[in-house]
């Protein structure tokens, strides 16, 4: 398989914070385009870090990341926000905007994006009507319960249609019905094109979901339960 078929590729990537020991060691990943995949991990093994890498808000201290094809390590600072905008992320402390609305946040990337305001009030609506939230959506974080804060951030991440969805234990404030439904939200964004990646705790969730890759982290390694992971990576690019 060529390198054209992946989203982001990771060759011997570590990555260490100030002084201290490296918090993950030598991965080597292949995230394929329109891919499924689950990361999971105990607490502490690197997942929110490995995402960080992905969404740009951390840079490698060794190794290469390819993203959308381009090798970050030349990318000009400038063509950083450019990325940014291909990724919906959903952070594990949701990082709403605390004066705007539950639909003002969710509009956000759709506005960055220039979009008309009548397409932007029909996906908005249709959204939050989705994730459980058509009621709230004149509400300010502050007052929103935190499994609705997080409804309104996944709503955030998805509503642009991103190329890359990555998202931080999405589910881990919301009930066993609510958590099934925003698993269809992300499979339905996956049919559309979307390559998602979802750290998670939740085993019922990867159980429920046919077809998709599991990675695991353990002390900053990636274990490779269904041998989809590339060991080594391959070297040939495709052409284009
Ligand atoms: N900004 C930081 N500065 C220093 N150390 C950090 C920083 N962020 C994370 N770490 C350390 O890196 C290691 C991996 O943390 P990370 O948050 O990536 O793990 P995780 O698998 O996402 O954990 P959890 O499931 O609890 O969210 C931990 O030892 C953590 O203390």
């Amino acid at each position: 398989m060529s390198g054209a078929d992946a989203i982001a590729e990771f060759d011997s990537v570590g990555l260490r914070y100030g002084t201290g020991a490296e918090v993950l060691k030598d991965l080597d990943l292949r995230l394929l385009r329109g891919g499924f995949t689950y990361l999971t991990g105990a607490s502490g093994a690197g997942k929110t870090s490995l995402l960080k890498l992905l969404y740009l808000a951390q840079r490698p201290t060794r190794g290469r990341i390819r993203l959308f094809g381009e090798e970050l390590s030349h990318a000009p600072r400038a063509a950083l926000p450019g990325f940014r905008r291909r990724i919906g992320v959903v952070f594990q402390d949701f990082r709403l905007v605390r004066h705007l609305s539950a639909f003002d946040n969710v509009a956000l990337p759709l506005r960055i994006a220039r979009r008309p305001e009548s397409e932007i009030a029909v996906s908005v609506r249709e959204l939050l009507e989705w994730v459980g939230l058509a009621d709230r959506s004149a509400a300010h974080p502050p007052t929103l319960s935190g499994g609705e804060q997080q409804r309104v951030a996944i709503a955030r991440a998805v509503v642009g249609h991103p190329e890359l969805l990555v998202a931080d234990e999405p589910t881990g404030n919301v009930d066993a019905d609510m958590a099934k439904r925003l698993l269809h939200l992300f499979e339905r964004l996956n049919e559309l094109g979307t390559t998602v990646l979802v750290a998670t705790h939740d085993l019922s969730l990867i159980a429920a979901t046919k077809g998709a890759q599991l990675m695991r982290l353990d002390g900053g390694q990636l274990v490779d339960p269904t041998g989809l992971l590339r060991h080594p990576p391959p070297r040939t690019r495709a052409a284009g």
